[in-house]
């Protein structure tokens, strides 16, 4: 991380070393000051030079601090945006169904807590350069003027590496166990946002209450402990410092008696020591931290779901001078490419088993022809879903193939989006923002037939009744609106997309008969594309040029609604 941005980091390096090495010059301004300084002594030429250069020495160094901070703030937030970026990416990466391996909650802990430890250990690195530079230089000078007291200053250093050490598998597992018991908290508060409705009719609200305070509670002894420990460390640092320091003023005050020491060196040695107990503090906190930091590289790791922990910290562009236009802000659907319009999908093959449950499809084959209307049916937990998250490289696939136009398809889940194909999952994902928005989602409006859009997903006249029509911000997921509005938004951003190949993923769950049969009359009349529908509904049923009979993560037959309910004991019982 050190080699990202190296100009930066070199830059604040520079100025942070110069910061804390600074005060080695201030400590000789005051040695000289003190030696000069007698009592009934007039101002000397002398002295107001000293009073000059300090004075020019404190506004130099207001001025050092300020471009200091400015800078550091800079590099640090570059750093742990790199994490950041890198993190998400990784996530947008894997597919779409298994993007994250814990909990929203613990997620955007790791976001956010992880990334700063690191932040920190990285930025640290310069005060440690500073700090070490400073301490050379001011024991060299101190043990000049007296190297047995200088010892003593590095007795206080010796002791805290060493508590560090001792402590140190204590340190990270109290970090491990603390970040655990928070990511648990806000997972579960996350989970209870979006089910309050759930919870309200189960009446459920008193035993959630409960729980909630079982798992705060858990962090609550958990962030004690963390707390304490690293506390207890700083004041230990602190403490053992300030005995050292004790120690020393004792020595130096036999020295002065002896007139082995002037009242300016004793000035230099308590103004160094101040410095020195800092960075001994610093010290002891800086190795706590890269400990930390270990742990918070490991989870990342996790997060990232990657083996090769330099992946979290890939030198990548973060895209953040503004005017930089090489990001895409807008897709335009335009760009189709003539040579690729579907004429044939086939699927030869297609298996993928949950690893959790054993459970999935197996050795899935159909075809669907350019135009078709193919609808995938069968019961509760027979694999329709599966098949088409595999399908769509939501899933990877265990073995088999996809071919568009007869060529393999090798990384679905970078082919099949807009303009070859649009999804709609059985549960949508709206944002919180305009119905329109919500529609175009990234497209140029002025590329968007948007009425059309509405039309075909019997959404015109829900936006007639709502005050602000299109313009209506629909809240959190969605939540001004009815389940099924929901789902018909999702199907009109889906319409909008002018794909090649639509898939519906159980739309039927929160439509009405009447609604869902309008909207599969529509599309069948205007038959704008290839359609994939997973449904049981009689309406989408009598419309499919061909049905595909899911039992139990296998096809159990294909055919046309009269030839399977001719022969098909499944589509029967399906039927009803
Ligand atoms: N995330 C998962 N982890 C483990 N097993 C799963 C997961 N999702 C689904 N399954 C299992 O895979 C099988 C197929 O599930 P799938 O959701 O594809 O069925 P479905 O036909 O779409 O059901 P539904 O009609 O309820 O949507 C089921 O036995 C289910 O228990």
């Amino acid at each position: 991380m050190m080699t990202y941005k190296s100009g930066l980091y070199t830059l604040n390096c520079i100025l942070w070393s110069c910061i804390h090495v600074e005060p080695l010059l201030l400590g000789l301004l005051f040695k000289q000051f003190f030696n000069i300084l007698k009592p009934g002594e007039n101002f000397t030429i002398n002295l107001f030079s000293i009073i000059a250069l300090t004075s020019v020495y404190t506004i130099g160094r207001m001025i050092n601090i300020r471009w200091g901070a400015m800078v550091d703030n800079k590099h640090r937030f570059n750093m742990s945006a790199l994490l950041r970026r890198n993190m998400f990416e990784s996530i947008l990466k894997k597919p779409g169904a298994s993007s994250i391996p814990c909990s929203q909650g613990e997620a955007l802990n790791c976001f956010r807590d992880d990334a700063r430890t690191i932040e920190d250990s990285i930025s640290w690195t310069l005060d440690f350069i500073g700090n070490v530079v400073f301490v050379i230089v001011a024991v060299t000078i101190m043990v000049s003027i007296n190297a047995k007291i200088t010892l003593f200053v590095f007795t206080p250093l010796v002791a805290v590496v060493g508590i560090v050490q001792v402590l140190r598998s204590k340190l990270q597992k109290y970090r491990v166990a603390s970040r655990e018991a928070t990511g648990l908290v806000t997972g579960a508060m996350g989970e209870i946002f979006s089910a309050v409705q759930a919870i309200k009719v189960a009446g459920e609200e008193e035993n959630v209450v409960r729980y909630l305070e079982k798992l705060n509670r858990q962090r609550h002894k958990m962030m004690l402990k963390d707390t304490l420990l690293t506390q207890s460390l700083h004041s230990i640092f602190y403490n053992t410092v300030s005995i050292g320091t004790g120690f020393i003023l004792l020595l130096a005050a036999g020295s002065m008696k002896n007139g082995d020491m002037t009242i300016g060196e004793l000035s230099l040695f308590i103004y160094y020591l101040n410095f020195i107990s800092d960075f001994t503090s610093f010290f002891g906190g800086f190795i706590a931290n890269n400990r930390q930091a270990k742990v918070s590289f490991l989870r990342i790791a996790e997060v990232m779901q990657e083996d090769n922990l330099y992946n979290a910290v890939e030198h990548n562009d973060l895209h953040l001078k503004s005017g930089n236009k090489d990001t895409k802000d807008n897709i335009n659907i335009s760009e189709k490419f003539s040579a690729e319009d579907l004429t044939d999908i086939s699927v030869e093959g297609l298996s993928y088993q949950y690893k959790t449950s054993g459970n999935g499809i197996e050795d899935i084959h159909f075809r669907l022809k350019k135009g078709s209307f193919t609808v995938i049916t069968g019961r509760i937990g027979s694999g329709k879903s599966t098949l088409i998250k595999v399908l769509l490289g939501l899933l990877p696939s265990d073995g088999g193939n996809i071919k568009w136009n007869g060529k393999t398809v090798t990384n679905p889940a970078e082919f099949f989006i807009s303009p070859y194909c649009a999804y709609t999952p059985q549960i949508p994902n709206l944002v919180s923002d305009s119905i329109k928005n919500n529609i175009l989602f990234g497209l140029q409006e002025e590329a968007v037939d948007i009425n059309n859009s509405l039309h075909a997903a019997v959404l015109e006249k829900d936006i007639k009744e709502l005050e602000n029509g299109l313009d209506t911000v629909i809240g959190p997921k969605g939540v001004k609106l009815s389940g099924g509005q929901i789902q018909r938004v999702a199907v009109a951003r889906m319409f909008a997309r002018k794909a090649e190949l639509l898939v519906f993923d159980d739309i039927s769950s929160a439509l009405d008969v009447e609604t869902e049969n309008k909207l599969w009359n529509r599309l069948f009349k205007d038959r704008p594309a290839t359609c994939l529908v997973v449904s049981n509904r009689r309406g989408a049923l009598k419309q499919a040029d061909q049905i595909i009979v899911m039992k139990d993560g296998r096809i159990e037959a294909i055919g046309r609604l009269e030839e399977l309910l001719d022969h098909c004991d499944e589509m029967k019982a399906i039927w009803g």
